[in-house]
């Protein structure tokens, strides 16, 4: 019954467009130069982070490090590349993690350089300074000469560093479709196209953890599935499989999500559910679908025998966490099968938890 757990999806790290993440990028840099912090991949990333504001939790915790520390150690800074940038996440991805490194290990060089570039250029510029306001200045033309050297290397240097700003946008939007697209198959069942367990806990979890108000929990499991599978085959039975899903992606209401849990076990997250109701109807009228699903071998015109699946059911309660929301579910749905399956049960209350 258990499906295989494949490793975490990597979260869209940089969904943004090219010039929004340019703006992020010119927010950074400035906050990490006024805290003296070291211009390192990881301190871009977590400064790149902070700009963009996506991780207000983030954002509290650089704020009170920096005002603790008045600096910003490198543990605590690793610290939070883990738990906020990466999150284990990128295991996955390691290819992409590690062009990530190079790209901004390739803008840290360009800006180092640009940043040395100005330092000469405001050196030069304070010696001409210094120069021009002798009472008696006899080489006026050679300090003019000077200046205009050291402006005309400014520019030189400033053309480049635009230059290779312009390849590394390039670069980042390659980047990001490739990142898109490991994202997509991290968290879709590649069979049905619903999502993935793992994806699945993580948007349950974060559902619950916002509002509990109106969420149902719907878990379907295909009745007598293994003699499908001993009397039709495997492939036929990733067909029923296929069905399945595509059902579920029609029949979805406004801010659901249906997610393959297990071999043939499938979840609905339902919102703006707020009674017993909603949620069995909901589960009722998937029922009659998928025992009204007729599927014809094409190479021999042949109709297989129909299918049925057993559903439980559980309203969020306060409380309830992923395991407990999950347990009444599956609870249910096992009284759904002991009770003749082909049916929707709905899960008893919520056990009170006394302290
Ligand atoms: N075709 C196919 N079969 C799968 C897949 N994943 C799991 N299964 C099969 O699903 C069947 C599940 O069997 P059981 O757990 O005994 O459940 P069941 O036969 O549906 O019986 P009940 O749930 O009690 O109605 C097994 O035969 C698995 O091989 C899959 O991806 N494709």
């Amino acid at each position: 019954m258990a499906q295989p757990i494949k490793p975490p999806s990597i979260l869209e790290l940089y969904p943004e467009e090219t010039r929004e993440a340019a703006g992020f990028l010119k927010q950074a840099v400035p906050l990490m130069m006024r805290h003296d912090i070291p211009p390192t991949p990881l301190h871009y990333s977590l400064w790149y982070t902070y700009s963009k504001g996506s991780e207000p939790e983030l954002n509290r915790r650089m704020d009170k490090i920096a005002k603790d520390f008045n600096s910003f150690p490198p543990e605590a800074a690793s610290k939070l590349f883990r738990d906020y940038i990466i999150r284990g996440e990128l295991e996955e991805a390691r290819e992409g993690q590690q062009q990530v490194i190079e790209l901004v290990d390739d803008i840290e060089v360009d800006v180092t350089r640009s940043v040395s570039g100005s330092r000469d250029y405001q050196a030069s510029l304070k010696h001409g300074l210094a120069a021009l306001q002798e009472p008696l200045i006899d080489d006026l033309p050679s300090v003019l000469n000077e200046l205009q050297q050291s402006t005309q290397l400014m520019h030189d240097q400033q053309e480049k560093f635009l230059y290779r700003l312009r390849s590394a946008q390039e670069e980042i939007l390659t980047l990001r479709s490739q990142l898109e697209r490991a994202h997509v198959a991290a968290t879709l069942d590649s069979l049905t196209q619903v999502f993935n367990r793992n994806a699945f806990t993580r948007l349950l979890e974060q559902a619950l953890s916002s509002d509990h108000q109106g969420l149902a929990l719907v878990m379907l499991d295909i009745d007598h599935f293994k003699q499908f599978n001993d009397q039709y085959g495997h492939p036929l039975g990733d067909r029923v499989l296929q069905h399945v899903g595509q059902l579920l992606r029609d029949m979805l209401p406004p801010r659901a999500i249906a997610a393959r849990y297990g071999g043939e076990e499938f979840c609905i997250i339902l919102r703006e559910c707020f009674d017993t109701a909603s949620a069995s109807d909901f589960a009722e009228r998937l029922r009659l679908k998928i025992q009204s699903l007729r599927i014809k071998v094409r190479r021999t015109d042949q109709t297989l025998n129909s299918i049925s699946a057993s559903f439980g059911f559980a309203l969020a309660e306060p409380g309830d966490d992923l395991e407990s929301l999950l347990t009444r579910a599956d609870d249910a749905l096992y009284q759904a099968k002991r009770n003749g399956r082909n049916q929707v049960h709905p899960a008893s209350a919520a056990v009170a938890l006394t302290s």
